[in-house]
């Protein structure tokens, strides 16, 4: 099994890729649909939330008002490291079963897109690792434009993050993203038959059908020493 480390800065382009992955039929992980579902009402990542942030953070059915998280930890970074730090431990397991379920199906090749793929540390689990690049004020104003936000509040989330031209001189493979949609899906087409390349022998051990060949390799051969044996 290949597990594809996706990452990049916040609005540099991740779904958009990942999106395309989809589209030629790559199973996608994504850690910001984890991240969501680990915080719904009652689960407990969202008990923990609720007790270190307190009801203010509520809405009135009781769900997480995200603006509202969003903005007390993206303009005060030690709320930033306690959110962190509390949901690390759900959102990699969430990640791990969405991994384990796509192994039981038989995927050969996975993509996880993680934003804080390199600030976890979670990208010595994938190989390759592919960054999506975007020039700083393409990032901004497509953030700006997005969100709906000002220009300190979109400062405010880029600046949460390694610098994106520190996680660039950490990848294996950089897309470009700062041009037209076009152009990034000419540079998806050479990435996709680079990721897609066959399986190396350790990956395959890895894989659901390498494994299944291993454990019938061993019964096959332990079967065929007890034959043998007077
Ligand atoms: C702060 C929260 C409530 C804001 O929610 P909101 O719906 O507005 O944004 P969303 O979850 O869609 O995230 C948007 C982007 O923000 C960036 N981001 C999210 N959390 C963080 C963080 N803790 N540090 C830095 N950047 C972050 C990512 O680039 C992400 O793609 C939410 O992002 C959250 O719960 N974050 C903590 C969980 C986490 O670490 N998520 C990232 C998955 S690795
Ligand atoms: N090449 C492009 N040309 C024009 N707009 C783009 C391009 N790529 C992405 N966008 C737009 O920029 C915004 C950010 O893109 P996207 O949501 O894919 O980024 P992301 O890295 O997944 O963001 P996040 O970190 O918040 O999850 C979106 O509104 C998207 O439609």
């Amino acid at each position: 099994m290949r597990l594809v480390g996706l990452t990049g800065g916040i609005a540099s382009g991740k779904s958009t890729v990942s999106n395309l992955f989809i589209s030629e039929g790559v199973p996608v992980v994504d850690a910001d649909v984890v991240a969501r579902d680990v915080v719904k009402k009652g689960t407990g990542g969202w008990k923990k939330v609720v007790k270190a942030f307190g009801n203010d953070i509520l809405l009135e059915n009781g769900e997480i008002d995200r603006a509202r998280l969003g903005h007390i930890v993206f303009t005060d970074p030690a709320k930033r490291q306690l959110l962190n730090r509390l949901l690390a431990p759900y959102i990699s397991s969430g990640i791990f079963w969405e991994v384990f379920k796509l192994w039981i199906k038989g995927s050969k090749v996975i993509i996880l897109d993680i934003p804080l793929l390199f600030e976890t540390k979670m990208d010595q689990q994938t190989s390759p690792v592919i960054v999506v690049w975007v020039d700083p004020e393409t990032q901004i104003k497509r953030l700006m434009a997005r969100d709906g936000i000002p220009e300190e509040q979109a400062k405010n989330k880029i600046n949460a993050q390694m610098a994106l031209d520190q996680k660039k001189t950490k990848a294996n493979i950089v897309i470009d993203n700062s041009g037209t949609i076009e152009e990034t899906r000419l540079q998806f087409q050479k990435v996709l038959n680079q990721i897609s390349r066959p399986l190396t022998w350790k990956e395959y051990a890895l894989s659901r059908d390498g494994i299944f060949l291993l454990l019938t390799s061993a019964v096959v051969g332990v079967l065929a020493v007890r034959k043998n044996l007077p």
